[in-house]
């Protein structure tokens, strides 16, 4: 089609800006980053959404740019273009950085990711310094103290504002604790406390609504259940 018979983007009436919540997504073009990015464009709460990563994300931001919701989505590739991808933001998603493969603990991604989740953290602290952070990138035991330390360094930390995410957790909790039960898991409900690996994660079987009782063996496939899920998921993930 030539130049000038067609609209061109920038000359199109909407201006974006709608209230709402401006998100950014840090990995955004991984197995983590491209489903949780739909999931952002769909919730009517956002009005803009930020798509970096240092791969794919010219193609993968217009994808989800014509999804026929609300949100404004911009895409950012690589370094140079964190601090525009972060300025103005309320919060931050940020699975960026390696999964584990078959044979790996959660501990082994430590020292690539640990280096990526800082300096990602180090652009937080600059350009977007009350942004809420939630922090997917593993190991989340200790990515999440990492954020912290970068925070306290540049003064801007806010305990209630930093969160490792761990709801996956509770998700295999309630559909775990369900299939033994014999209910459905949107009926179950239950607390997961601690961290995001093995025996850190602590399924409470004793508050689980509704009230109910499990045998000793019951309790002890449960808890082992819960705490290797990752794992079980993982090792699925051959060659
Ligand atoms: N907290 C949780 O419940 C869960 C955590 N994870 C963790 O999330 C992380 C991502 O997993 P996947 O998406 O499956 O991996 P993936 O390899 O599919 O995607 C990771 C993305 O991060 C990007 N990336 C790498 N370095 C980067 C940097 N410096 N800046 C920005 N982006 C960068 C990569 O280009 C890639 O697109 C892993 O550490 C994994 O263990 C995964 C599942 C659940
Ligand atoms: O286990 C992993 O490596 C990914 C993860 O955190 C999970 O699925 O809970």
């Amino acid at each position: 089609m030539e130049e000038n018979s067609c609209l061109r983007q920038a000359k199109c009436r909407a201006k974006g800006g709608a209230a709402g919540f401006k998100v950014a997504i840090l990995g955004a073009a991984g197995g983590i980053g491209q489903p949780l990015a739909m999931l952002m464009k769909i919730n009517p709460l956002v009005s803009v959404l930020h798509l970096y990563d240092v791969v794919n994300t010219p193609g993968v931001t217009a994808d989800i740019s014509h999804m026929d919701t609300g949100a404004v989505v911009r895409g950012f590739l690589g370094q140079p273009q964190l601090e525009n991808a972060l300025t103005g933001m309320d919060l931050v998603i940020i699975p960026a950085g390696v999964p584990r493969k078959p044979g790996m603990t959660r501990d082994d991604l430590f020292n690539i990711n640990a280096g990526i989740v800082r300096t990602l953290c180090e652009g937080i602290a600059k350009c977007c310094p009350n942004a809420i952070v939630n922090l997917i990138s593993n190991p989340v035991n200790s990515t999440v103290p990492i954020a912290a330390e970068v925070f306290k360094k540049a003064g801007t930390y806010d305990p209630k504002k930093l969160l490792g995410v761990t709801m996956l957790d509770v998700v295999r909790a309630n559909t775990f604790v369900a299939e033994v039960l014999g209910l459905d898991p949107r009926d179950v409900d239950v607390p997961v406390v601690g961290g995001h690996a093995g025996v850190t994660i602590l399924p409470l079987l004793s508050q689980v609504k509704p009230p109910c009782s499990f045998t000793q063996e019951e309790a002890e496939y449960l808890t082992n259940r819960i705490q290797n899920g990752g794992t079980e998921v993982v090792e699925q993930f051959i060659g």
